[in-house]
């Protein structure tokens, strides 16, 4: 639908950069009936998500409305000269994590600064390429623009169409702004991910086989391809050590407190681990939504399965003779459990029933 600022209306696009993130878009932009092209380095990659739905790994036919450049930070500027060289599309925009460093290459490298403006969908996954794309990545999260001063309201309006065909929230911000904001929600939080994940990687087996779901949530993101994390890092330095130095000064508060405690025996303060794990409690209660769910328009349905070969197709044929289509699916399980947690996503009119059916036929649905 149009607003008043989306005098465009995307008709064409072209992503550049089929990988997670890429393809994640040009499946969205696909299934609304944009006719999207698609490229990347690797032409078999952009092939690979051609079958996957995302479009056509072909050359557009002219001028595209939009250029989507699914690249790394560092290769944003080069990626864009070469295609405004090509006169590839009407307006430009990128999705990568940093923003001010692109646009400065941008900048240096001669490229026209009116036909883009940066942008950062707040969404992704620890896993990269086409294959781990999702049209729905991006529904309900939010989609940062940074125009410069030399952005086209043209361009703008049509990156802001980008954002909504793509279900997210569209949030103008300024560039050098986003790169703070994001040291400290996003890129410091990965360090600390990967951080503590590798105090796992020459751990116990004894210990590592008792991991439960805080550790798993904890480090989920530190799977993520190092290569990539360089790049972002790298492009927003200064700003993550910053985040991370406040840290350290907590950490080295929390440890004192530890130490005071061993040394007590418990009788001494603890007033300042309390602090902290307070001041954890007030941070978390701020962070918007619930994080890491399924998009809110799914109902999730939790049954619990036996750790025997067959449990999962069998659970599966039941859903499907219930007549319930699965729209996403989770499983939670810890090596050793004699039982694992599957979490069915589906349609919140079809919750109901599919638990009914399913207590029917043996399974224990969680409430
Ligand atoms: N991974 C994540 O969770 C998120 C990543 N981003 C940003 O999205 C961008 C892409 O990241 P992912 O999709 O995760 O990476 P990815 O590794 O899955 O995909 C990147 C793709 O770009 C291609 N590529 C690299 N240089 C290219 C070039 N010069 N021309 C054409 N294709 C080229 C690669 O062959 C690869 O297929 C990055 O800028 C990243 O900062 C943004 C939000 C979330
Ligand atoms: O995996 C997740 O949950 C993420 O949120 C990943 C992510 C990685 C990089 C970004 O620039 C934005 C989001």
């Amino acid at each position: 639908m149009n607003t008043p600022d989306s005098a465009p209306t995307l008709r064409t696009a072209l992503v550049v950069g089929t990988g997670l993130i890429g393809t994640s878009v040009a499946l969205a932009l696909s299934s609304r009936g944009v006719a999207t092209y698609l490229a990347d380095t690797n032409p078999a990659v952009a092939r690979f998500a051609a079958e996957l739905g995302a479009g056509r790994a072909e050359e557009p036919p002219g001028p595209v409305d939009l250029a989507i450049l699914g690249v790394p930070p560092t290769h944003v500027g080069r990626v864009l000269a070469d295609l405004q060289a090509r006169d590839a599309a009407a307006a430009y925009t990128d999705v990568a994590s940093v923003k001010a460093l692109p646009l400065g290459d941008a900048e240096r490298l001669g490229c026209d600064l009116c036909s883009y403006v940066g942008g950062h969908p707040m969404a992704g996954r620890e896993r990269s390429g086409p294959a781990a794309a999702r049209g729905d990545l991006f529904e309900g999260r939010p989609w940062v623009l940074t125009p410069s001063p030399h952005t086209s309201p043209h361009a703008l309006a049509a990156a802001r169409e980008l954002a909504r065909l793509c279900g997210a929230l569209p949030i103008e911000m300024d560039p050098a702004a986003h790169d703070h904001a994001v040291a400290l929600v996003s890129h410091a939080p990965h360090l600390v991910s990967s951080l503590m994940a590798a105090r796992l990687a020459d751990a116990a087996d004894e210990a590592v086989r008792l991991c439960g779901q805080g550790i798993r949530d904890v480090t989920r993101i530190a799977a993520s391809d190092p290569a990539l994390w360089v790049d972002i890092l790298s492009c927003n330095a200064a700003a993550v050590a910053d985040v991370l130095e406040a840290l350290g000064r907590d950490l080295d508060k929390t440890v004192t407190a530890l130490r005071a405690l061993a040394a007590g025996h418990g009788s001494a303060d603890p007033a300042d681990l309390t602090d902290v794990l307070k001041r954890g409690n007030a941070g978390v209660a701020r962070i918007p939504g619930k994080h890491g769910a399924p998009p809110a328009r799914y109902a999730v349905v939790p049954v619990i399965i036996g750790d025997r070969p067959g449990e999962l197709a069998r659970l599966f044929t039941d859903v499907g003779e219930a007549g319930v289509n699965i729209e996403d699916l989770a499983i939670e399980h810890s090596p050793g459990q004699p039982v694992g947690l599957v979490e069915i996503s589906v349609e919140p009119a079809v919750a109901a029933t599919l638990t009914t059916e399913l207590r029917r036929r043996g399974w224990t649905v969680q409430e």
